[in-house]
């Protein structure tokens, strides 16, 4: 039988969806970028990122971990398109449309996901076209865990906007003499407590963190129980957004997949979860609220209080459950990110606080904490999502694409900040050094958010920080470990989380002296 008919047909069918599909990309101009399938391992240059989890890269060499962020911005700046090009070929659905960019592009999980990695960029995305970068992507397995009105995770619309004013008319600035003082109460019994174990500083450090914002938010400290259940609740949201760890992220419709069919531990997991967060909102909530009722002249200072006493008084009672969900943000969205300034900064103190100390000056400090934000951002990533396709440069971003804007990459902007990977809070002072200047940007201004999502925490979390730093500078002196040696920073390793904690650093200091 002839077969040329056969391979002329499928020789032009084949050639006319190459065609198509280039067309289609031309047409889509997507930012350079790669295309991630599942289980796989790329090399991209010097990297080997394991890409099952985009949080979980590892490269060899160096030796230590490299996190995500700084990939990004090794894809953005360092590994030109060349390198990129030479690996993504090998890969059969990866493409790299220019050379090094602001922003580049992956797809990942299925997901369109758009890294945006200066400044320039980032200013003009979230604060100029904030309308369409406010919003977050979705995460289903929060939603299972009850956990959608979570102001952090919470889509942009009427209802967080809402929450955001309510937590900024409680904590502003200009409302300081109502809150300032709990803050100021917690961290004196912090300093107490220092001095009666100073070997405890980093549990007791945490509680000041967790103690001062359950004061602020239910007016009471935490008591064991409530202790108990907070851990719980951490844990379970620490497990919720591990990536690539839950189909059902990827998958929304396993959102139907029922508890008791094979494979459904995912849902029996999260209605444990589930329960877990109602108790930790609902307790304090209804406490405040039944003393409200019986005796509201006497209930202390506090969000739910404020907020909950405005609500009756102006008649609206559907903002309750907004006040209920807001306050139970507020814990995770203070304490997790609170810990991890107060660990990296005694891992830093080992090295600089006896400096510090002896100068007790207070321009330093200001450098210190600047310094402290820019080393390390607390919150490397922002994770916003395009709510409809747009264009940058020329690129297309996608609709519903995931933007990660990269704020490590910001404060470790060589143009900006010399020697990004020093530790050198001079940089801040103006004449410590040739290289020094006032002028250089305020790190805050980027690592508490940009735009319209920005931390409605910051005021709260300058101040205890602050306090805390300045009241221990002036009660201790705080010294590293003899038998481990000289301090180094290379010893300190952050996890690669939304939330990046210090994980382990060998030459913590082993105790605070009075
Ligand atoms: C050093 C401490 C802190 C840092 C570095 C920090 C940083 C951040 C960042 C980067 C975001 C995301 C912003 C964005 O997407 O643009 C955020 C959101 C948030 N923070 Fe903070 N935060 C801190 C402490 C606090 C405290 C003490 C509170 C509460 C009193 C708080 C409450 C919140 C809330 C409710 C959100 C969600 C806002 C939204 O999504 O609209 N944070 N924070």
């Amino acid at each position: 039988m002839n077969s040329w008919p056969a391979i002329i047909i499928l020789t032009t069918v084949w050639g006319l969806m190459l065609s198509l599909h280039a067309a289609r990309r031309r047409r889509r101009r997507l930012p350079p970028g790669i295309v991630i399938s599942y289980s796989s391992r790329l090399r991209v240059g010097c990297l080997n990122i394991d890409l099952i989890g985009l949080q979980r890269p590892t490269i060899t060499p160096p030796k230590a971990q490299t996190m995500p962020w700084e990939i990004y911005k090794k894809w953005s700046d360092t590994c030109g398109a060349q390198t990129l090009r030479h690996h993504a070929l090998s890969f059969s659905r990866s493409y790299i449309s220019a050379l090094g960019s602001a922003i580049i592009h992956l797809i990942a999980h299925q997901s369109d996901v758009v890294v945006v990695n200066n400044l320039e960029a980032a200013h003009e995305l979230l604060e100029i076209r904030s309308h369409n970068y406010s919003s977050r992507p979705d995460i289903p397995m929060m939603e299972l865990m009850g956990r959608q009105d979570n102001v952090v995770i919470q889509k942009y619309g009427k209802r967080l906007r809402v929450a955001r004013q309510m937590i900024h008319e409680t904590f502003s600035g200009r409302k300081s003499s109502e809150w300032l003082p709990v803050v100021e109460k917690e961290c004196s019994e912090l300093l107490l407590r220092l001095l009666d174990d100073p070997t405890d500083f980093r549990r007791l450090i945490q509680r000041y963190v967790g103690s001062f914002i359950t004061c602020l938010t239910y007016g009471q400290g935490l008591d064991v129980d409530y202790l108990r259940l907070v851990d719980q609740v951490s844990e379970h949201g620490s497990q919720a957004a591990v990536p690539g760890r839950w189909w059902v992220n990827s998958y929304p419709i396993l959102k139907y997949y029922p508890s008791w069919a094979p494979g459904g531990e995912f849902q029996r997991w999260a209605r444990h979860a589930r329960k877990a967060f109602n108790e930790f909102t609902f307790t304090p909530f209804n406490r405040v609220k039944q003393e409200l009722l019986f005796s509201p002249g006497t209930v202390p200072f506090s969000f739910v209080q404020k907020n909950l006493a405005r609500a009756v008084e102006e008649g609206e009672f559907n903002t309750e459950n907004v006040v209920a969900g807001t306050a139970a943000s507020l814990y995770s969205a203070a304490v997790d990110t609170e810990k991890a300034v107060e660990e990296i900064r005694q891992v830093i103190g080992t090295e600089r606080l006896p400096n510090m100390g002896d100068s007790g000056e207070l321009p330093y400090v200001e450098a210190l904490i600047k310094e402290l934000h820019r080393y390390h951002p607390i919150v490397p990533l922002l994770t916003r999502s395009a709510s409809e396709a747009d264009q940058y440069q020329g690129y297309l971003i996608p609709k519903n694409a995931w933007v990660l804007v990269n704020i490590w990459a910001i404060t470790h902007n060589e143009e900006e900040y010399d020697n990004p990977t020093q530790f050198e809070p001079e940089r801040f002072i103006q004449g410590i050094n040739t290289r020094s200047s006032p002028n250089k940007k305020d790190p805050r201004d980027f690592t508490f958010g940009i735009g319209r999502r920005r931390c409605p925490g910051s005021t709260i979390a300058n101040a205890a920080i602050y306090l805390a730093i300045t009241g221990v500078l002036a009660s201790f002196s705080i010294k590293a470990s003899d038998t481990k040696g000289k301090d180094s920073l290379e010893d300190i390793k952050f996890s690669g989380s939304t939330i990046s904690l210090v994980t382990s650093c060998l030459s913590l200091p082993d105790q605070l002296s009075a």
